[in-house]
């Protein structure tokens, strides 16, 4: 809707045939954004060849766990053809970003490729809403040429370099937002949520740190921007799972009842491993763990949280550690 409404042509591919007759002929997509009138210019396709053959951008925002299935079209896009993802996720089970694991899958477009990420709940932006967000390439002609493609005065776009901390902060943000819709479910009040999220981003930068991404990205639109909005938003699919799982719904029965992509779930497992591989303490994302597993209570895992040993706020999360600046022992 973004890029149809700065005038550019917009093709989209849908797999089903009926929303993509609902799109072209009522400008409507009535499972996933009810209420909403799209823009006329959008045109949808069943043939994903179609959207992809002529593109000069290519937008892949397919649910991480449908990348597998989705990656090698991309074979098929042109030469020269820039293509940005949108995917808050990580490919399971290898537990590799998205850019990663298009770059192994489809080298020929490489050096073509950016991540578009930040709070913006679809439901907004495609209401124009104020919305920010930030593309990060590693070729700053290429994050530049998405900002470009984006940017309006209603969707404002930054750049970045850190394409690491971008995507795991898309993706790490959506563990966090379980947790508060866990403790939204229990009604824990508002403080146990700020903690949750304070200390959440703390594990948040500590994995990224570890995997190579700069620390500053995390206090930015792709880090903490898109942690507040997903876990105060009553859009978000991640913060309403936590509060089914709450209520006491199993896990499929939460998947099922939600019928959309609910990242947090497989990032919470990939997280856990990713911080097990680098000696890495997550123990907010570790409880989420339990919790999915069925092997400890919303209300238990909080107690194990509350209960560890005391720690130094700052420490390990990169940069200079802040116990130096005791001055006295
Ligand atoms: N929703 C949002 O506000 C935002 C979402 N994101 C990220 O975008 C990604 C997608 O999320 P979102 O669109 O919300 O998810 P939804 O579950 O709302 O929609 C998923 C879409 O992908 C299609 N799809 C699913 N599996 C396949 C497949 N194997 N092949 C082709 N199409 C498939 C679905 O089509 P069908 O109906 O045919 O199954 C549907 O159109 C996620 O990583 C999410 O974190 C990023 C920013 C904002
Ligand atoms: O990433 C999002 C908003 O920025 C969407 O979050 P949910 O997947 O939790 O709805």
């Amino acid at each position: 809707a973004v890029l149809a409404n700065n005038g550019l042509e917009t093709v989209v591919w849908a797999r089903n045939r009926q929303l993509a007759d609902e799109i072209n002929s009522r400008h409507v997509n009535e499972r996933y954004l009810p209420g909403v009138t799209l823009p006329a210019g959008i045109q949808a396709v069943t043939r994903v060849e179609e959207a992809l053959c002529k593109a000069k951008l290519v937008v892949v925002a397919l649910p991480s766990a449908a990348l597998a299935d989705g990656v090698e079209t991309l074979r098929g896009v042109a030469d020269e053809a820039v293509v940005v993802h949108a995917v808050k996720g990580f490919v399971r089970p290898q537990n590799v970003r998205i850019t990663s694991y298009i770059r192994e899958r489809v080298p020929t477009v490489a050096d073509r490729l950016a991540v578009i990420s930040g709070p913006s709940h679809a439901e907004e932006v495609v209401r124009q809403l104020p919305t920010t967000v930030v593309v990060a390439s590693e070729s700053r002609v290429i994050a530049e040429f998405v900002q470009d493609a984006f940017m309006n005065d209603r969707f404002r776009v930054y750049t970045q370099a850190d394409v690491i901390g971008v995507e795991l902060g898309g993706a790490l943000k959506n563990i966090i937002a379980l947790g508060v819709g866990l403790v939204d479910g229990l009604a824990l009040g508002d403080n146990t949520k700020a903690a949750l999220m304070t200390r959440g981003l703390a594990e948040m930068t500590r994995l990224g740190v570890a995997l190579g991404a700069s620390p500053l990205t995390f206090s930015g639109l792709a880090g903490v921007g898109d942690l507040i909005v997903t876990c105060t938003s009553e859009h978000s699919r991640n913060h309403r799972a936590g509060c089914l799982l709450a209520q006491g719904l199993s896990l499929d029965a939460t998947l099922q009842r939600i019928g959309m992509a609910v990242e947090g779930v497989g990032a919470t497992f990939a997280a856990s491993e990713l911080a097990r591989t680098h000696g890495i303490e997550m123990p907010i994302t570790r409880a989420i763990e339990k919790v999915l597993l069925g092997e400890l209570s919303p209300a238990d895992g909080v107690g194990l949280l509350m209960r560890r040993g005391k720690n130094h706020e700052m420490e390990d999360i990169g940069g200079q550690p802040l116990t130096a600046l005791w001055v006295r022992p």
